[in-house]
Parts: C-alpha cells; sequence; structure tokens
C-alpha cells in the first residue's frame, strides 16, 4: 500500500579514495589483497536464491600473475540457464508487486555496504581477477559502482514522477510497469561496474534477471552477487550463472517470456545476437528490449593551436590506463604538422616512465591484459605494424606471458591514416599516430569522422575557440561521448552519461534516466469521473 509519494533527493558523486602512502585506504587494501590471496575461492552459481556447485569448475588467476589460483567457479549448462529463467520468473509476480521504495531500499543498501564493508573486497578482487591498479579499481568496482546504484534510484523516482495531464473531470497516470518476462543480462569482463549495473538496474525498475558475466570477471561477480544477498534482495530476482555464451543465447533468445537483454561487450557478439532475437520474434509474448553499447574506436584530434602537454597526458592516460581495455580507450590520433614531433617526444619520454606488472605492487601504473586470448590478439597487431614498411613503432611493442599478460605500451606511427590499427578495435595498450598537415584541419576532421564504423567517444584537443565548435558540430555523429580538451575515457555518472552510436550500441547512455526507461513499460490510464449516460452529440438533437 502507498499512503505518500516518496522522493529520492539527487545523490553526490562517491569520492575517490587516494591510496596515497599512510592512507588507511592503502593498509585496509593491501590486507585484503593479502586475506584473498591465501585462499582459495570456491564460487558457486546464484540459482533462485541458492548457491549451485557443479562440480565442473574452470580456474580463476590473476592475468598479471598466471602461477598463482585464486580459485575456482562452477560452470553450468542449458539446464542452469532453464533453471534461472524459471526462477526469475517464479519471483517475477512479488517482485513487480513490491512497493517501488522498498525495492530502491535494498539497492540504496548495497550502495552502502560497497561504500563502506565491502569496498576493500570490492577493489581488490577487481585488482586481483581483472588486473587492475588500485586507482583504477577505486572509480570503477567502489565509486562508479556505488554511483550507479545511488543515481538510479534518484532517476527511477523523476521517472514515476512525469503524469500526463488531466483536465476537469478526468484523471490521467502513466503506470511505470516492469517487463513482461525476464531480462537478459550479459556483462563485460573490463569494469566491475557496468557488471554490476546491467543487471541491478533493470532489477531496480520491477524486472527479474538473469545474469551472466565474462568468464574473466566471475571473481568480483560473485562479490557484487554476496552484497546483493546482504542488502536484502529477494531469491531469483538476480539469477548469476556462469556458462557458454552461444548457449546462453541459443536457450534464453527461444523462450517465449524473454523481454530484454542488457548487453555490453563487443559489436560481433551484439549483432549475433540482435540476428537471433530478430529470428525468433513471433516466439515472444511481448517485443524485447534491446540495449547494447559495444565496441570503440575512439579518437583524439589535435589542432594546430593544441598544448603539447595536454594532448600528450590525454595520450599516455586516454590511451594506456588499464592497458587500454575501456571501450572508451584513445586508440587513434591525428596529430598536426606543427605539434606532432613535440607531442610524441613528450608521450614517448611519459611511457618510458611507467612501471609494469603485478596489482599488489602499488608503484605498476601498467598491469596484465585480460587473458592469453586477448594478447595472442594484442600483440599479433603489434608484430604485423613491426613487419610492415607503412608503420613505425615508435613505443613498446615488447611483451612476455612468462608470468602474466604483460604488454609494453605501445605507439604505432603510420603513414596512411586508414592503416588498420587505425581502424580496427584492438583493446589493449596499443595507441597508433598518424600525422597531418596542420592547414588541413576540415579535412582531417572528414578522414576522422569516416574511418571508423564505431562512434562511441572522442576528444578535440584545442585552444582555438573556432576549432573546437567546428570539429564539435563536423563530428556530431561521430562519438555519443564526446570530450574538449581532455583525454576520451572517465564518463562520471551523473555527470557525463555513457555511449555511443553508429557500431557502438543502441546508445541508451548507462548512469542517466534514458537508461531506465528501456526496462520500464507504461501503462496509460483514463478514469472519467461522471462518464456520459447518452450516446447523442448534442447537435443531433433537433433545433
Ligand atoms: N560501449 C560500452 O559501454 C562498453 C563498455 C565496456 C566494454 N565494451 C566493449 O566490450 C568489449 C570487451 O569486453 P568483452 O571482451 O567481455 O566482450 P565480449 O563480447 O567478448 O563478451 C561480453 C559478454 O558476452 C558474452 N558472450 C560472448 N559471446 C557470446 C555469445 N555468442 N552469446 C551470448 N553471450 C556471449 C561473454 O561471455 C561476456 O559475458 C570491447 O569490444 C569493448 O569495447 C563496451
Ligand atoms: N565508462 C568508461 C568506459 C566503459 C567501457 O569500457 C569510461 O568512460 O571510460
Amino acid at each position: 500500500m502507498h499512503n505518500a509519494y516518496f522522493h529520492f533527493a539527487a545523490p553526490v558523486n562517491e569520492p575517490v579514495y587516494s591510496y596515497a602512502p599512510g592512507s588507511p585506504e592503502r593498509v585496509a587494501l593491501k590486507k585484503q589483497l593479502a586475506a584473498f590471496k591465501a585462499q582459495e575461492a570456491d564460487i558457486p552459481m546464484y540459482i533462485g536464491g541458492k548457491e549451485v556447485r557443479t562440480g565442473k569448475t574452470q580456474e580463476l588467476r590473476p592475468p598479471h600473475e598466471i602461477k598463482h589460483k585464486l580459485g575456482q567457479f562452477h560452470t553450468g549448462d542449458a539446464t542452469h540457464i532453464n533453471d534461472a529463467i524459471t526462477a526469475a520468473l517464479q519471483a517475477r509476480a512479488q517482485w513487480a508487486d513490491t512497493p517501488w521504495e522498498q525495492r530502491a531500499g535494498i539497492f540504496l543498501k548495497a550502495a552502502e555496504l560497497i561504500a563502506t564493508k565491502y569496498r576493500y573486497h570490492l577493489n581488490a578482487a577487481t585488482m586481483l581477477g581483472q588486473s587492475k591498479n588500485a586507482y583504477q579499481a577505486e572509480i570503477d568496482s567502489a565509486c562508479e559502482l556505488i554511483d550507479f546504484l545511488r543515481f538510479n534510484v534518484h532517476y527511477l523516482s523523476e521517472i514515476y514522477n512525469q503524469q500526463p495531464y488531466s483536465p476537469q473531470g478526468i484523471h490521467n497516470r502513466l503506470e511505470y510497469r516492469p517487463l513482461e518476462g525476464f531480462v537478459l543480462a550479459v556483462t563485460p569482463f573490463n569494469f566491475t561496474a557496468i557488471a554490476g549495473n546491467l543487471p541491478t538496474s533493470a532489477a531496480l525498475c520491477g524486472n527479474v534477471v538473469v545474469w551472466k558475466p565474462a568468464d574473466t570477471q566471475v571473481y568480483a561477480a560473485n562479490v557484487i552477487m554476496k552484497v546483493l544477498i546482504e542488502a536484502g534482495l529477494p531469491a531469483g530476482v538476480i539469477n548469476l550463472i556462469y556458462t557458454d555464451g552461444p548457449l546462453l543465447g541459443d536457450v534464453a533468445f527461444s523462450h517465449p517470456d524473454f523481454a530484454g537483454i542488457h548487453f555490453t561487450g563487443s559489436t560481433a557478439v551484439f549483432q549475433q545476437m540482435w540476428k537471433t532475437i530478430g529470428t525468433n520474434i513471433s516466439k515472444y509474448k511481448t517485443y524485447p528490449r534491446i540495449v547494447g553499447e559495444t565496441g570503440g574506436k575512439d579518437f583524439v584530434l589535435a589542432h594546430k593551436s593544441a598544448d603539447v602537454d595536454v594532448t600528450a597526458i590525454a595520450l599516455a592516460r586516454g590511451a594506456f590506463e588499464y592497458q587500454g581495455q575501456k571501450c572508451s580507450a584513445a586508440s587513434r590520433a591525428y596529430l598536426p604538422s606543427n605539434i606532432a614531433d613535440a607531442v610524441k617526444a613528450k608521450l614517448v619520454a611519459e611511457l618510458a616512465t611507467m612501471k609494469m606488472g603485478t596489482t599488489e605492487d602499488f608503484s605498476n601504473f601498467i598491469n596484465a591484459v585480460i587473458d592469453e586470448r586477448s594478447f595472442n590478439k594484442i600483440t599479433n597487431y603489434i608484430e604485423n605494424a613491426k613487419k610492415d614498411p607503412k608503420a613505425k613503432i615508435i613505443a613498446g611493442g615488447t611483451y612476455s606471458k612468462a608470468e602474466g599478460y604483460f604488454i609494453a605500451p605501445t605507439v604505432i606511427e603510420v603513414t596512411d591514416p586508414h592503416y588498420v590499427t587505425m581502424c580496427e578495435e584492438i583493446f589493449g595498450p596499443v595507441l597508433t599516430i598518424y600525422t597531418y598537415d596542420a592547414e588541413k584541419f576540415e579535412e582531417i576532421i572528414a578522414t576522422v569522422d569516416s574511418t571508423s564504423s564505431y562512434a562511441l567517444t572522442g576528444s578535440i584537443i584545442a585552444q582555438d575557440r573556432y576549432a573546437i565548435d567546428l570539429a564539435t558540430k563536423k563530428l556530431v555523429n561521430s562519438a555519443g561521448n564526446f570530450y574538449i580538451n581532455d583525454k576520451p575515457t572517465g564518463a562520471v555518472v551523473g555527470q557525463q552519461p555513457f555511449g555511443g552510436a553508429r557500431a557502438s550500441g543502441t546508445n541508451d547512455k548507462a548512469g542517466s534516466m534514458l537508461n531506465l526507461y528501456r526496462w520500464l513499460s507504461a501503462r496509460t490510464i483514463k478514469e472519467t469521473l461522471v462518464p456520459p449516460t447518452d450516446y447523442r452529440y448534442p447537435f443531433l438533437k433537433e433545433d
């Protein structure tokens, strides 16, 4: 029963801890890292509120220390996918009928638990499982996830408050129902916050969810699930399973109650999902919502008026933080001829100071890439560039997988703006630079716009306001997140809603109200206060 309208005020962003030497957070995080390393985890799936162990396990190892075993997780097959769907559908009626402020209370409690009791658990799990340094883990698995949870509650309260006009004699209202069925959340390896947000945003709106994370993110996904359970999430509302991706698609996309997919990952996987859903469209009770944020080939375009240091640091941080494994990472740079040499010199000098190694050693800026498959793919691009006369490696180019999947930050210089590494998503610590004639700014803008099928993030670096204005206008469709005098990474929930268009996704902007609308299906209710009792219009009456 609702006896009041409940408003949840806009939160502020969770403060980012520094982990500087001597700080209490540094001590606490190191203690948690050691605790995780001292004990092997045995991670179950969570279906209908029960822990499910199948005995068919996969090992978890830190990408930067592959000889160490963190633990194992239990994998499922088609039976577990069906069980998770059934558990979700069984939980649906009660969850959808639960007053929304009660649902909100669970996710706000989860945010509070992550901010306090589990901050170091989630950060340490992300550092070990996904090879993120302390700062990168803090902005992701602590702050961004806390922000997603808190801001989404606020946004949903704003949505529910939007009601239609009611003239005299009529009362109109909009009811924001959850979708009729289950939502599938399929999440990537690279952001713990995204893994947490995709299932919880849909669940907050009253939906029930089957959640499959990337195998390489299971270690931290397990911590998120434990937090949600401690926060009071009822059984069956979110079911966490570890199965083969294509098998999941075969089963879930054939189910008549499939109501939506909340996906973040690569473009190829998303396009395959869309095709399957299209083929199966007549099987579903309702048209499914298809939300996918996918790949990028993110650019930094410097104008001849750009500051050399600003450009070099935007590239150093934008391309190499988290080993370039952000969908937003700068991976193609266009430098004007007047400052190109100075920017390259500064960039190469900065990269030489970046230490690479484990995440437990806090002096390392660079850690490992996620797994062997990724390592092989990235180093293949590097080897091809080494052999190609059209490309020159000006920094890095070295790698080793003896202890972990380490690739030195690599810069490739090219003379062809359409060279393969200027066009394809590599998803690793590789930046390609093309130098253009500083007087041909308009021409290079056209090249930036047309080179890639993606349109996720991009930056213009310039001091000339006319140049900034021109790039902002001409590149209107080239990036869903466009930055001026900044790196193209590091969007903050509530500040820069995130997502791209073209081949980069449906642009439903995670961390904004726009995303939540996709998990709601509005019902319009019109109530006539004094209904007519005669069908005749007044004009039908005789004079
Ligand atoms: N646009 C964004 O907001 C955003 C954010 C993060 C990552 N990304 C993109 O994600 C990619 C990197 O993440 P990844 O390597 O985890 O991506 P991925 O596409 O390999 O995997 C994503 C998820 O899909 C699952 N999957 C794989 N094949 C599947 C299939 N055939 N059917 C169903 N599920 C399947 C995986 O197991 C994983 O859970 C990059 O392309 C990156 O640009 C985009
Ligand atoms: N939102 C993150 C990127 C997420 C994709 O990997 C950023 O803005 O850097």
